[in-house]
């Protein structure tokens, strides 16, 4: 049995995750805590492994907390630059046992849309992405929106491509959304949706979307578990839950 405790645990992902975890075979849910509680519980609680689901703004207390306890973790919660990244690395590198896995998203239609959208992205010249969530979600674009256009970014540049073809030289602000690398990313804040992505691409004479939807949280739970069940094998830093699904 791993010992797991979520972080975040009153919130909409926190509850499910603790819910998955408690139903999961080998998980033993020892803490649930949110903003009130103290991170020490986690430690007194034995916790060996950390699901994260809080906020941008608290997650790297909590990570710092974590890998200097020596407790492994399990992170959803976005807002990751490079440079927290590297912090994290810095971390780590005095806590050679601790795994740290920071995944943008845990669903798996949604990390094969990712490696979709990057395979596609060297045979089409235009491409944007559009994200639409539910109204309450604190950051935009989403950290699979920012990971995406990353991703695409990359591929567009080891093929050699320029930048994409758009004429606008008069806009009202944000009128073509953020950039992100060589990619308009546009963010849709709407009541009645949870999570849903679209990656427009466009070439001659045609156009591919790949979409994904996340219809309910419950979408995120088996990478969360798979997540857990895995971190604690899997020292240093992991970006991205497609390095547990061996996809290639
Ligand atoms: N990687 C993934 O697959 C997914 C990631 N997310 C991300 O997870 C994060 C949370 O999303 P939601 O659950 O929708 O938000 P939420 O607002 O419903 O829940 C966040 C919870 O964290 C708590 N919290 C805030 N600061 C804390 C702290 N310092 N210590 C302990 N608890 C603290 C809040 O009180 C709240 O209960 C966001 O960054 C979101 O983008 C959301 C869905 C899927
Ligand atoms: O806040 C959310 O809801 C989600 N956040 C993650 C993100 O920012 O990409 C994952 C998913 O899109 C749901």
């Amino acid at each position: 049995m791993v010992n797991v405790a979520v972080l975040g645990a009153r919130g909409r992902m926190g509850a499910e995750a603790a819910r998955a975890v408690q139903a999961a075979d080998k998980l033993d849910l020892v803490a649930e805590l949110d903003v009130d509680n103290r991170l020490e519980e986690l430690v007194e609680a034995g916790a060996e492994v950390v699901v994260d689901f809080t906020h941008p703004e608290a997650v790297m207390d909590n990570l710092r907390f974590c890998v200097e306890h020596g407790i492994h973790a399990v992170v959803g919660t976005t807002g990751f630059t490079d440079e927290r990244l590297d912090q994290v690395r810095g971390w780590l590198a005095d806590a050679p046992g601790v795994g740290v896995l920071i995944a943008p998203n845990f669903s798996v239609g949604a990390v094969l849309m990712m490696r979709f959208a990057e395979q596609a992205a060297r045979f089409f010249p235009s491409v944007e992405v559009v994200e639409l969530h539910h109204p309450l979600k604190a950051d935009a674009p989403s950290g699979t929106a920012g990971r995406t256009a990353e991703l695409i970014s990359a591929a567009r540049r080891r093929a050699g491509m320029g930048n994409v073809p758009d004429a606008t030289t008069q806009e009202v602000d944000g009128a073509r959304g953020a950039r992100v690398g060589d990619v308009h990313v546009h963010s849709v804040r709407l009541s009645g949706l949870v999570a849903h992505q679209e990656v427009l691409f466009g070439g001659q004479d045609e156009t591919l979307t790949i979409r994904h939807d996340s219809l309910a949280r419950t979408s995120f739970m088996p990478g969360v578990v798979l997540g857990a069940r895995t971190v604690v094998e899997r020292p240093g830093l992991t970006v991205g839950l497609e390095h547990y699904l061996d996809l290639d």
